[in-house]
C-alpha cells in the first residue's frame, strides 16, 4: 500500500505532537519508535511517523538516523516525507536540523526544502525569519536556558546558516500573503538560486494554509507540528485520504497514574508546582543519584507507597536553571541527563510492571528514555489533552490491556495539566 505521508521525527514528544494534528485533521496515524521491522503490518494507515531520539546526538548518528528512516520510508512509497522538528527549532550549533535536511534532500535527490517551525496554536510564530514564543524572542522565552539544546538566537536563517554549507532564504510574510502560487514561484525562483533551505514566515493558520497549498507536492518537507494540521486538507483535494469516523479512537484506560518529569521548561516547572499543591511528589536530583544509589530506592518506595492511596504521583527532575546549572558543573551536561533519563526510564519500568496504566511523561528526551526503558515499539493516538499533545496507548506484553502514555513536550500544556490529563481520560 502507499502511505500518503512518512515523517521522521526527531524526539518522541515531537512525533507524537505531529500525530495528534493528523488525526484531528483526519490521517490514521501509526508512530513507531525507531526504525520500524521490515514486517510491520501496516494495513489502514495514511501516515507513519517515525520517532528517533536524534536531536542532541553527534549530528553523524542523527543523519544515520534519519536515512535509515527515510530508506524505510521508502519502502513504503510514501508520497511526501516530514522531517519534524521542533517548534523552538530545538539543535546544537552542528545541528542536527541543517545536516539531517541536507542528508534527507541529497537521498530524495531533491533540490530545495522549507523549514516552517511554526506551531501558531501554541504560540510559536516567525516573522522575518525571528521566532517568536508568544509574544517573546526565542532567546527570550526561556528556551535560553535549556538543558541540552539552548537556543540564544531568534533568527533562524543566521542559526541554520551555521548548521548547513548550502544557501539558507527566507519566504517573508509578505510575500505569503499574495497566496499559494506566488509562494510556489517564490521558492522555485530561490531554487533557482541555489537556496536549499527556506525559513518560512508564519503568523496564523491562514499562513499555514498558503504553505501547504505550496508545498504539497514537494517531495520532503520539514517543520513543527503546525505544518501537519494544514497538509491533509492538500491531500484530500488530491484524493489521496479516505474519510475516516474516528481516526483517535482508544480503549478504555486501566491501572494507576503516574507522571515522571524531566523536563526543566517554565511550562513544566508551573505544572509541577500546581501537581504539587494537591497530590504527592518526589524530587529527584542528579548529584544524589550520582552519589548513591539509595536515592532512586527511595523515589521507588514513595512512588509505591503513594500509588497505594490511589492518588496520582510525581517523581520528577525539574529543576529551575540555577539548580541545572549547578548539576551540570558538578557532573558535566551529558552526565546529568543521562542519570536522570537513565532513573526516571528504570522507575517507569518497574512501576508499570507493577501495575501503573495511565502515564504521563513530560519532556522530549525524558519520553525518549522512558519509552525506550518499556520496550514500546508503537503507539496509537487518541484524544488531545491540549494541543500538541494527545493520550496514545502502547501494546505491552507484560499487562492484559495497553498502556495509556501521554508525552509531553516540555514547553506545552496549561498549568493544570498534570492533573487535568487524568481527567480527561476515558
Ligand atoms: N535537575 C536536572 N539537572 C540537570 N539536567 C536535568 C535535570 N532534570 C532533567 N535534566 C535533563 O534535562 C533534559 C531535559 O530535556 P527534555 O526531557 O527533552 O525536556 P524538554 O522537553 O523540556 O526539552 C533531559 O536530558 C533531562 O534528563
Ligand atoms: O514542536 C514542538 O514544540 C514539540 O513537538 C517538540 O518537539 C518539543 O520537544 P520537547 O520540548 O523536547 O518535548
Amino acid at each position: 500500500m502507499t502511505l500518503v505521508l512518512g515523517a521522521i521525527a526527531d524526539d518522541f514528544t515531537g512525533a507524537t505532537d505531529l500525530a495528534n494534528n493528523l488525526v484531528r485533521a483526519g490521517m490514521r496515524c501509526v508512530q513507531v519508535i525507531g526504525v520500524p521491522q521490515a514486517d510491520l503490518p501496516l494495513d489502514e494507515v495514511d501516515a507513519v511517523i517515525v520517532a528517533l531520539k536524534s536531536r542532541s546526538v553527534p549530528a553523524e548518528h542523527a543523519v544515520a538516523d534519519a536515512l535509515a528512516a527515510l530508506d524505510w520510508l521508502r519502502t513504503q512509497d510514501a508520497r511526501q516525507v516530514f522531517f519534524k522538528y521542533c517548534s523552538t527549532f530545538d539543535s546544537t550549533e552542528a545541528g542536527n536540523i541543517g545536516p539531517v535536511a541536507d542528508a534527507l534532500l541529497e537521498r530524495l535527490e531533491a533540490k530545495q526544502t522549507v523549514m516552517v517551525p511554526a506551531f501558531p496554536l501554541n504560540g510559536r510564530t516567525v516573522y522575518q525569519g525571528h521566532l517568536f514564543v508568544g509574544d517573546r524572542l526565542l532567546n527570550d522565552s526561556g528556551m535560553q536556558h535549556h538543558p541540552l539544546t539552548p537556543m540564544t538566537d531568534a533568527d533562524l536563517v543566521r542559526v541554520l546558516g551555521r548548521q548547513t554549507p548550502h544557501a539558507v532564504g527566507l519566504a517573508a510574510r509578505p510575500m505569503l500573503a499574495q497566496g499559494a502560487a506566488a509562494t510556489r514561484s517564490h521558492l522555485e525562483a530561490l531554487a533557482g538560486q541555489g537556496v536549499r533551505h527556506v525559513i518560512c514566515d508564519t503568523l496564523d493558520e491562514d499562513d499555514l494554509e498558503v504553505l501547504a497549498e505550496a508545498v504539497v507536492d514537494h517531495s520532503l518537507v520539514t517543520g513543527g507540528s503546525g505544518l501537519g494540521q494544514a497538509l491533509p486538507a492538500q491531500y484530500r483535494h488530491r484524493g489521496w485520504l479516505a474519510e475516516v469516523a474516528e481516526p483517535g479512537r482508544l480503549s478504555p484506560a486501566t491501572g494507576s497514574a503516574l507522571v515522571l518529569s524531566g523536563s526543566c521548561s517554565r511550562a513544566t516547572l508551573g505544572q509541577v508546582a500546581h501537581f504539587l499543591e494537591l497530590h504527592p511528589g518526589f524530587a529527584l536530583d542528579p548529584l544524589k543519584l550520582a552519589e548513591d544509589e539509595r536515592h532512586l530506592t527511595q523515589a521507588l518506595a514513595f512512588a509505591r507507597e503513594a500509588l497505594a492511596d490511589e492518588s496520582p504521583v510525581l517523581i520528577y527532575a525539574s529543576a529551575d536553571p540555577e539548580r541545572v546549572q549547578i548539576a551540570q558543573t558538578a557532573l558535566g551536561v551529558e552526565r546529568a541527563g543521562e542519570l536522570v533519563e537513565h532513573a526516571l526510564g528504570e522507575l517507569a519500568r518497574t512501576l508499570v510492571d507493577e501495575g501503573v496504566g495511565r502515564l504521563l511523561v513530560a519532556g522530549g528526551e525524558t519520553s525518549g528514555a522512558v519509552v525506550s526503558a518499556l520496550g514500546i515499539r508503537q503507539l496509537r493516538i487518541g484524544d488531545q489533552i491540549d494541543p500538541g499533545v494527545p493520550w496514545t496507548q502502547a501494546p505491552l506484553q507484560s499487562r492484559g490491556a495497553p498502556l495509556s502514555l501521554a508525552l509531553k513536550s516540555g514547553n506545552f500544556g496549561g498549568p493544570d495539566f498534570f492533573t487535568r490529563a487524568f481527567e480527561v481520560l476515558p
